[in-house]
């Protein structure tokens, strides 16, 4: 390698004079990006900026590279091109150990790492030593408060005694979220919470997400799902993808529309936007996707 030059990605070098400097009002802020695994391009070409008080929801199908994006946000992959700034850290440059534990993850790849007997309020309370489980950690009296506040939050306080393994599907993500919460995140990044759940679980996280969204003490949330009815009421911003490029992005109700949508899924979509929510089917108007 020159002198003066960081390695970004397995094949990318950029050249430390040319690297941008990074705008500390976004935390993130995705230039020209690029993620490439196996011959593949999963990401890009993508640019993306996400402010201070936003809330945005990723939205696309099954293999646009969401959870992709959401692992480039996340801090957990370098981009194989472009310029990747999170947290006002030029990715590349900054120890990413230290910046994972200022952005807060709740996804099925962290989920499936949980040993079943871990009990919640000892999975919640660990995060802020990013670890999972307790072994010789110690912890004051404000993060004991705080894991259950978080709990109680979440609508888990109850389940504070019990083995992670024990929960339903929809007490998972309640509690998943409480201790991605717990480190006081500047971001908060949640990979399909509502995966998994039935209508009334559903509807109940929608709410609590809506809540969060409107607390202005909450972080920056970035939401991935493939459904529109799971977008809770608040959100402001969208990024539809699909093959791994951006279909729309910008304020909320610009990017889902019946026209975006159709385009990003393929097939026609009707769309009904009733009290801040979103409700889509397919249309029986053929062809609206190829306009
Ligand atoms: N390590 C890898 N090597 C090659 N291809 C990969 C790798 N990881 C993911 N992919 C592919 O990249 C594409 C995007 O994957 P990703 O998981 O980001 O999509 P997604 O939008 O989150 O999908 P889903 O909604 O099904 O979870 C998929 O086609 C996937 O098969």
């Amino acid at each position: 390698m020159q002198p003066g030059t960081v390695r970004a990605a397995d094949s990318v070098l950029v050249q430390d004079g040319g690297v941008r400097e990074p705008d500390p009002d976004l935390l993130i802020d995705l230039q020209d990006v690029h993620l490439r695994r196996g011959g593949a391009t999963l990401v890009g070409p993508l640019s993306w900026r996400v402010e201070l008080d936003e809330r945005w929801v990723v939205l696309g199908p099954n293999g646009a590279g969401k959870t992709s994006l959401l692992r480039l946000a996340a801090a957990q992959e370098f981009p194989s091109a472009g310029s990747a700034h999170i947290l006002g850290e030029v990715m590349g440059r900054v120890d990413t150990s230290e910046l994972r534990p200022r952005i807060g993850l709740s996804s099925s790849a962290l989920a499936a790492r949980i040993p079943g007997e871990e009990t919640v309020f000892d999975l919640v309370i660990s995060a802020g030593y990013a670890v999972l489980g307790r072994w010789r950690e110690s912890y004051d009296r404000m993060d004991v408060d705080r894991a259950h506040e978080l709990l109680e939050s979440l609508g888990a306080e109850h389940l504070a005694d019990r083995m992670y393994g024990t929960l339903s599907e929809g007490e998972r993500k309640r509690v998943l979220i409480a201790r991605a919460l717990m480190t006081d995140p500047e971001l908060l990044l949640l990979d399909e919470p509502a995966a998994g759940l039935d209508l009334g679980g559903r509807e109940d996280l929608v709410a609590r997400l809506a809540v969060l969204a409107a607390d202005p003490d909450a972080p920056a949330t970035v939401l991935v799902t493939h459904h529109v009815e799971e977008i809770p009421p608040g959100f402001s911003h969208a990024l539809l993808l699909s093959e791994g490029g951006v279909v729309a992005q910008g304020l909320i109700d610009d990017v889902i529309t019946a026209e975006n949508l159709s385009a990003a899924f393929r097939q026609s979509i009707a769309l009904d936007a009733v009290d801040g929510r979103y409700f889509a089917r397919r249309s029986r108007v053929a062809g609206r996707h190829r306009a």
